[in-house]
Formats: structure tokens, sequence, C-alpha cells
């Protein structure tokens, strides 16, 4: 299997302080990863050296084979789709769901002229429906709730047929129905052997969709630990990561932590 992403060594340096600490990591093609971590950790500049929006301060950075700093970002970019809460505030709120995934297809963000071809359009509707958003596909963003706009970003970063797939903590912000509704969706679309490569953010591991395959920790911008999800999500590896003791739990093909009762510890 071919590198997705490779990072040897990166650190991202800002007022001297080191927010990515010397991480080597590699996402080989197929495999669903899960980047965890507190607050702070650093999980979003991990994700930004990923998109290719960021460049480290040192170290070497290889993303779909190609090393930045000797790539044409521009070229490489398409061939990554992200979704965030970041883009989502880009996205102008007048514009209707359809045309905030069309737009896509057309690297852009903003609705730009009527003739957009049948075939993306067609595509765009297929994302949608995928992600139970059929309804919406007239509907103003600005008037869709979290739930809503998170599903619809990640329609938005499907349309380009990326080879890779970032999500920036797409769970966040959504009540237990939303969540389960997204874990389902994203679990279907992890397990589909013609998805992406997939890398997902998160705070949570009841977040974890079943088909994700792998999970690296992260605390003050250094790796606590990086590897398959079924030997490397244990409670002795959470615990180190939050920085306090925690009990994880599995059921089934999804994970549960809770702090030990007091006086446990
Ligand atoms: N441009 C910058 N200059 C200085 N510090 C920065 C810059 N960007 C981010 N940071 C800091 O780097 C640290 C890591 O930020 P990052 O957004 O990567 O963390 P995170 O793990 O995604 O956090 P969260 O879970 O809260 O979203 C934070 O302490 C943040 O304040």
């Amino acid at each position: 299997m071919s590198d997705v992403l490779e990072l040897v060594d990166v650190s991202v340096v800002r007022d001297r302080r080191a927010l990515v600490d010397q991480i080597s990591w590699s996402v080989a093609e197929g495999e669903r990863w899960v980047i965890l971590g507190p607050n702070g950790a650093g999980k979003t500049t991990l994700l930004n050296v990923a998109s290719s929006y960021l460049f480290p301060t040192s170290g070497t950075v290889q993303v779909l084979g190609e090393k930045l700093g000797s790539v044409d970002v521009f070229e490489l970019r398409p061939r990554i789709g992200m979704a965030s809460s970041a883009l989502t505030d880009k996205l102008p709120k007048s514009q209707t769901v359809l045309e905030t995934v069309l737009t896509a297809a057309y690297g852009m963000t903003a609705h730009w002229h009527e003739d957009y071809d049948p075939v993306d359009e067609e595509r765009a509707r297929a994302f949608l429906d995928r992600l139970g958003m059929s309804e919406f596909t007239d509907r103003r963003f600005g008037t869709l709730s979290e739930g809503e706009r998170k599903r619809t970003q990640i329609a938005r970063a499907m349309m380009t047929d990326p080879e890779l797939l970032l999500l920036d903590e797409p769970a966040a912000g959504l009540d237990l129905g939303g969540r389960e509704d997204l874990v389902r969706r994203l679990g279907r679309l992890a397990r589909d052997p013609y998805a992406p490569s997939m890398i997902m953010v998160t705070h949570h591991v009841e977040e974890i969709a079943p088909g994700f395959t792998h999970v690296l920790m992260i605390r003050q911008g250094k790796l606590v630990a990086a590897g398959p999800l079924d030997t490397t999500l244990t409670s002795r590896n959470l615990s180190k990561c939050f920085g306090l003791p925690l009990v994880l739990e599995r059921r089934g093909e999804r994970w549960t932590a809770a702090g030990l009762p007091l006086g446990a510890a």
C-alpha cells in the first residue's frame, strides 16, 4: 500500500513554542485515522499540515506522494477534501445548500454563474442524499442547523472526488441524536472501499465511527501514541493523552470513556 501521508520529524513553531513537536506519522491508502487529543494539543495544526495549507517549520511532509515545498500546492489541494468549522464560516450564508456543494467542483466558495455541468449537479445531489440532506437542497445555507451544516460540509468536501478526506471535529456542537446520526453516516463512509483515505479530528472516543482503523494521540504538540485502534486506543494511552485517569470501554464497535470516580484515582 502506498502512503497517502508521510510526516517525518515535523514541527510547527510559533512564538518560540512548538505547536507540533517532532511528529513522525504515516497514513497508508485506505486507512481511516482518528486524531485524538485535548484542547490546544495541536490537532488542527497537524490537520492543516496534512491539508498542505500549513508548511512546517522543520521536518518533511509528503501528501499523496508529493513533497511539500517541491509541489505546486494548487494542483495538490483539489485532491484533498476538507471539512472544518473554519471553512464553514467562509461559505456564503445566502447561497443554497446545492450551490454550496456544487461550487466545490469549481474550486470556489461562492456561487458565480448559472451554467454548471448537469453531471456535477447530479453528483452534488447524490452526495447530499448520502448525507441525508436531499430535502434541504434549496434551503439557504445560513438557515441550516449545526448538524445540517456539518453534513453539507462533508458532502462539499466529497465533491472534488478527493483521495484524502480531512474532517475537523465533524460532530462538535451536535446533540446526541445528531451525533449518532453523523457517526452512522461516517461509519458507512469509512467502510466503503471506494471512499477516500480519511483523517478525523475529535476530542471524544464516542465519536469514533465503526470502520475507523487507526488512532493518533497528541498532547502539547507531542505524539503520545499512534497505531491500529485495537491495540493503541487503551485506557493507559487515553489517560496519558488527556492528562487524567480515564477508563475506556468498548461495546461492540463503539467506545466510551469516563474519569475514575473520586477517590479511586
Ligand atoms: N498562529 C498561531 N500562533 C500562535 N499560537 C497558535 C497559532 N495557531 C495555533 N496556536 C496555538 O497552538 C496550540 C494548538 O492549536 P490547535 O488549534 O492545533 O489545537 P487543537 O488540538 O486543534 O485544539 P482544540 O481542540 O481546542 O481545537 C493552541 O495552544 C493554539 O492557541
